[in-house]
């Protein structure tokens, strides 16, 4: 099972399954027509937001959704009206176009290409194109989606902790799992929670996948990014103006349940991109056949790292930390010189 085969394409890459040849042209087809030509902008946030959106429609138990399997592109009609699923159409809208021209066009028409590997893929590319990231998995081969997902099946920022990591262990996720995908916030921003203020992000560094949110989620709060201070259902006092802290990402940094491992992940890089990684292998193939499916991983491009130490904000120093993990010490950061930023929106 170990044995390392490789094809050269046509097109000169390198893959370990020829059947994948056919794709690297669909990939630059999506970075072209879906990312800009490679950017980790919105698209590409809400590309990974969406790969979540579909596949937590599904239990282990029965009796939910398909999973992994594009429903909520293909049943867009249904699933965008959830109310988790707030702003989503913004990126179904995007991708549908797109999703469907390769089913169009000659060239790409035999792949077959589902909504599920569609959404999926997209995901992967995206999340690549935002530097720090790992590269994520790309299993091809999953078949049409059958019916939309339930609804209530996706958290939502107004929920509790155990509610939050009840849903998450009924899709066959652990705690730690659940913090580990997390790691998606840092290179996020909200649309809907606050409409005074769309794109307000999670993290000072919406366009790098650095362990930022980790910190910054700790930070004591000094206000609410809308107008006037006001703030919304779903949301906790933020440390920084022009940034949103996630009622949920800040309960699950505090609950004894999670809060050590999510300390863990500050400034430990290589920790959060191999769990986030992992966790999302498993999460991009919720409820689909793995033995069916064809490990294209080779297609997935190769995300630029991000090496450096992170830093506190301005004005942020370890006395702001609210620390909830007693038995590890807190990494000791250095501090971004100057009076405290205000985070633009994305
Ligand atoms: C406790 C579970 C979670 C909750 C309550 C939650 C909640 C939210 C909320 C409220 C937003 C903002 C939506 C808006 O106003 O536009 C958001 C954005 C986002 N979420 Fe989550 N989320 C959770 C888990 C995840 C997971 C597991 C992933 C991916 C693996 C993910 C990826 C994202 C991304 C990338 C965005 C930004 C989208 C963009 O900038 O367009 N989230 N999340
Ligand atoms: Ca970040």
């Amino acid at each position: 099972a170990n044995i390392n085969r490789r094809t050269t394409c046509a097109t000169g890459q390198v893959t370990s399954n020829a059947a994948c040849c056919a794709l690297f042209p669909v990939v630059d087809f999506i970075q072209e027509n879906l990312f800009d030509g490679g950017e980790c902008g919105e698209e590409a946030h809400s590309a990974l937001r969406l790969s979540f959106h579909d596949a937590i429609g599904f239990s282990i138990h029965g009796g939910k959704g398909g999973g992994a399997d594009g429903s909520i592109l293909q049943f867009a009609d249904v699933e965008t009206a959830f109310h988790a699923n707030g702003g989503i159409d913004d990126i179904t809208d995007r991708q549908t176009p797109v999703f469907q021209a390769l089913s169009q066009t000659p060239a790409f028409k035999p792949l077959n290409i589902s909504a599920g590997d569609f959404v999926h893929l997209a995901a992967a590319i995206g999340t690549a194109n935002c530097p720090g990231a790992p590269r994520l998995k790309f299993m091809f081969g999953r078949p049409p989606p059958v019916a939309p997902a339930p609804d209530l099946t996706i958290p939502e920022p107004t929920d509790s902790v155990t509610s939050i990591l009840a849903r998450f262990a009924d899709a066959g996720f652990s705690p730690s799992e659940a913090v580990a995908l997390l790691a998606s916030h840092t290179i996020a921003a909200a649309d809907v929670v606050d409409t005074n203020i769309p794109g307000t992000p999670f993290d000072s560094t919406a366009g790098t996948f650095d362990s930022q949110v980790f910190l910054e989620v700790l930070l004591k709060g000094r206000l609410f990014p809308g107008p006037n201070n006001s703030s919304q259902p779903g949301e906790v006092l933020s440390p920084l103006a022009g940034e949103m802290r996630l009622q949920s990402d800040f309960l699950i940094s505090q609950d004894p349940r999670t809060a050590c491992f999510w300390q863990a992940m500050i400034n430990n890089q290589q920790l959060m991109m191999a769990e986030f990684k992992a966790a999302m292998a498993k999460l991009q193939v919720l409820g689909q056949n793995t033995a069916k499916l064809i490990d294209c991983s080779d297609i997935v491009p190769v995300p630029q790292p991000f090496t450096q130490a992170i830093k506190y904000p301005a004005s942020f120093s370890r006395q702001d930390v609210q620390v909830a993990c007693p038995i590890l010490p807190f990494p000791n950061l250095a501090t971004v010189a100057g009076p405290a930023p205000t985070i633009p929106p994305v």
